[in-house]
């Protein structure tokens, strides 16, 4: 007998998902706060259809559904998933389960987890990635939640999922937020991968390349170890002609980057946890500042640029300082996943992350591949750039990325992203940096202490006392 699941939200990811479900054997009752949506979409189901069941308000929903229940809501996150979940628990029957597909933060999952299971019923918090199109034929599936939770639907969940060497690209990754938490961070490597390639498009177009012809070396980049899902979409966007005006699509569209609060979520959390994901960080500021075009016209007016060279860079620099750099984009992402993982007592599994972003999710490229296997044999001090192949790649790059980064500050190009990456490596290869000053600052104005190179005791003083404020 198919299982039976309940699908709320059938909006572009929603309506996605719900097609999946049925091609995959799922009899999928829908449902939507539009109710006339849901014919519709039935209508346009084609085969699918025989899968697919309407539901007209809530309480229909469930009554279609036989206990215990399996219900995925695709809804905006925050307040609306709340609302939902509110408007659904009296129609529920102990031992139900609630799925979360949104993007949700996950300290509302958590909250979420521990309410409903107050309750007696049980949650789900499920990371989709991959867009409509990964949705639609197969996303990256990161779960949080119980196991007793995640055991009845894991068949038709794997089964929904990218595929990667025919193994699913779908795990339960740990309790409560989990799941949430590295769809999260996902999302924050995303945001640090395109504001990478946007900075190199940025200092092509300043040697003087046209989008077309930025494109094609993007599709070039794409069949070396640069290969991923994200330089695919680049060259399919610099290709593109936008058909009004025949020019190159991007060059007709406003540089004024949206965000639906992933990327800061994960920078968030990450400095909560007394970490720095500065690449990621650079994207989220970089998209911040773009919001403002008109008061970047007013600096292009008002801010000489006296004295900025015309610095050439190379295309094979670009190349080895973009592995370079998204090695280190994805390893502070990691160090992100592994604070939380011991915060959270989540356990993260992280080779099984990578294992899952290899096919379906946005940030799926060749190098996870690497990651994994580097995360499977265990990390040098834990640290993804250590990794012996990982470690060769970003030595060959950084004296690329020296010449990117120095040559753009010269030429006034800013690159933010790929900047935060050289100084982070630059910090983390440094056995002994200048933080032994900041100690001393704070020492002798707030008496905060130090440690000594030469001994264990800790709040020691200097030969400043009284000086401060
Ligand atoms: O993994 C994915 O499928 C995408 O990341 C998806 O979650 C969505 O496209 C992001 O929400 C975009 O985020 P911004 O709107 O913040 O760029």
């Amino acid at each position: 007998d198919a299982q039976k699941i309940g699908m709320i939200g059938l909006g572009t990811m929603g309506s996605a998902l719900a097609l999946n479900l049925a091609e995959k054997g799922a009899h999928v009752v829908v449902q939507n706060r539009t109710e006339a949506r849901v014919p519709e979409f039935i209508s346009e189901a084609g085969a699918l259809a025989s899968n697919l069941e309407g539901a007209g308000d809530l309480a229909d929903l469930v009554a279609r559904l036989p206990e215990p229940r399996f219900i995925i809501l695709m809804t905006p996150a925050g307040a609306a998933t709340d609302a939902m979940i509110d408007d659904l628990k009296p129609l529920l029957s102990a031992g139900d389960t609630l799925i979360d597909a949104g993007n949700s933060d996950f300290h509302d999952t958590r909250r979420r987890t521990e309410q409903l299971e107050e309750a007696g019923f049980k949650f789900l918090g499920m990371g989709v990635s991959g867009g409509e199109e990964g949705a639609r034929h197969g996303p990256s599936i990161m779960v949080g939640g119980t196991a007793d939770a995640y055991a009845p639907v894991k068949g038709i969940i794997e089964a929904i999922a990218a595929k990667f060497e025919d193994a699913p690209c779908a795990a339960h990754l740990g309790p409560d937020g989990a799941g949430h938490f590295v769809k999260t961070v996902h999302n924050g490597i995303e945001y640090a991968d395109m504001q990478m390639i946007a900075e190199v498009y940025g200092l092509l177009c300043d040697a003087g390349w046209d989008a077309p012809k930025i494109g094609t070396l993007f599709g070039e980049w794409g069949k070396c170890n640069l290969g991923s899902y994200l330089v695919e979409v680049t060259e399919a966007v610099l290709l593109a002609t936008d058909p009004e005006t025949g020019k190159p699509m991007v060059d007709v569209i406003m540089d004024k980057a949206g965000q639906k609060g992933t990327g800061r979520w994960t920078v968030i959390e990450a400095l909560k946890l007394g970490q720095s994901a500065t690449t990621i960080e650079a994207a989220v500021a970089a998209r911040s500042w773009s919001a403002e075009p008109a008061v970047r016209a007013a600096g292009e007016a008002a801010l000489d640029p006296a004295g900025l060279a015309k610095v050439e860079v190379s295309a094979e620099d670009l190349k080895e300082a973009f592995l370079a750099a998204r090695i280190l984009a994805y390893a502070q992402g990691f160090r992100v996943l592994q604070a939380a993982s011991e915060t959270y007592a989540w356990d993260l599994d992280m080779a099984r992350v990578a294992e899952i972003w290899r096919a379906g999710c946005i940030i799926r490229s060749v190098l996870l591949d690497e990651i994994s296997s580097a995360h499977r044999a265990g990390l040098p001090e834990g640290q993804l750039y250590l990794a012996e192949g990982l470690r060769q790649k970003v030595i060959a790059g950084l004296p690329a990325l020296r010449r990117v980064v120095s040559g753009a500050a010269l030429s006034g190009r800013p690159v933010p992203a790929l900047a935060s990456a050289l100084s982070f490596i630059d910090t983390m290869r440094l056995g002994r940096g200048t933080t032994n000053l900041i100690q001393a600052q704070r020492d002798y104005f707030g008496a905060h202490g130090f440690e000594r190179v030469d001994s264990d005791a800790k709040g020691l003083h200097g030969p400043w006392a009284g000086h401060g404020m």
